[in-house]
């Protein structure tokens, strides 16, 4: 089967609950991109720090060393309530598996406009795109004067409050984050802050992977690193994202009281690359969907962004060029995700 291009929205659950054996044709990645079999075994010794942030002092070393090797690691005791990501997740899934689709279409985000919030699918640009096989629930939330509940949707009499107070909660854990891996980095704890700017721009997205008849042949989500500063990630039991680490990549394992924190690429380019942003993608599987909430946090798109200067020196010079953080994001949509490090453009 072939979908036509130009402009076409392609709701990825309402292809599998249609019972297609063979996936479209733009579903299926390049051989050199395929998981092939095998990608999806995860143990929970997969290597992936788990950082205890009960204790500070001894996470601070340990969050060093994880954004070196992996630039992500997973986070405990990291003080916001479980049964609040217990919610999030119940009423992501809700959204999709008991919404009808007239009720999600009325959320629908504007194909035409990039990173519009609502219900959205990856849109069949030109023919040669490969699709994720994901559909997903954005929100924007941050700075407050960006929420408009308006375009949350009301399936649950709570959701809106919920949204609102998942996006407090995850802001704030940001913030001590960001902290953290300054001080990490022998900074002033408010270093990365002060570049990325006290008015955060932060992003939920809620994204659902129905199960993929070709697991093998298909991803959920392509091989990319967020451009903000930090990602958090709560996901579901069923597993499917992969970090990659040393050139093989490495599935998380879910952890139902962890956060993932995902360095992204506006943080590299703070730390100077002593810090890696984390690539990552996500696989499908042939029987259970699956549920992630990724929340992100991103400089305004009128902030500057270069190395910290505490951190050059005579043999250390800045290795990024600086940039305004708009126009990476517009390079972003223009020349998409397509497994490349877009932030390898800004190396000197
Ligand atoms: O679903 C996941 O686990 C990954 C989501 C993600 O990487 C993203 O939305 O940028
Ligand atoms: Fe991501």
């Amino acid at each position: 089967m072939m979908l036509g291009g130009g402009g076409e929205v392609v709701r990825v659950q309402a292809l599998a609950e249609s019972g297609v054996a063979n996936v479209p044709s733009q579903f299926i990645q390049p051989p050199e991109k395929r998981p092939g079999p095998g990608g999806h075994s995860h143990s929970p010794d997969s290597g992936v720090p788990v950082v205890d942030l009960s204790d500070w002092d001894g996470a601070r070393e340990e969050v060093g060393r994880a954004c070196r090797d992996w630039g992500g690691f997973q986070v405990r005791n990291h003080g916001v309530c479980i049964g609040l990501l217990e919610q999030m997740r119940k009423a992501g899934l809700h959204f999709f598996r008991e919404c009808s689709m007239e009720e999600k279409l009325r959320y629908s985000c504007d194909p035409h406009s990039p990173a519009s919030e609502g219900y959205g699918s990856r849109m069949v640009v030109d023919k040669e795109a490969v699709l994720d096989w994901r559909d997903y629930l954005d929100h924007h939330t941050f700075p407050i004067s960006r929420r408009d509940p308006n375009r949350w949707p009301q399936f649950l009499p709570n959701y809106r409050e919920l949204v609102a107070e998942y996006s407090d909660e995850m802001n704030k854990l940001a913030l001590k984050l960001l902290s953290l891996i300054s001080e990490s980095l022998g900074l002033p704890s408010s270093c990365i802050l002060d570049k990325v700017g006290e008015e955060m721009y932060q992003n939920i997205t809620v994204s659902y992977y129905p199960p993929c008849p070709t697991p093998d042949l298909t991803l959920g989500l392509q091989p990319h690193s967020d451009m903000g500063a930090l990602t958090l990630l709560i996901q579901d039991d069923v597993g499917g994202l992969q970090l990659l680490h040393n050139n093989t990549w490495v599935t998380v394992p879910p952890i139902s009281d962890a956060i993932l924190v995902l360095l992204a690429d506006q943080t590299e380019i703070i730390s100077n690359g002593q810090y890696r942003s984390a690539p990552h993608r996500a696989l499908t599987n042939s029987h259970h969907p699956r549920l992630s909430v990724a929340t992100f946090h991103d400089p305004s798109k009128t902030r500057y962004i270069s190395p910290a200067p505490q951190l050059l020196s005579k043999d250390s010079p800045p290795r990024y060029r600086e940039l305004l953080y708009g126009d990476y994001v517009s390079s972003w949509y223009t020349k998409g995700p397509e497994g490349k490090r877009n932030i390898d453009a800004l190396l000197i």
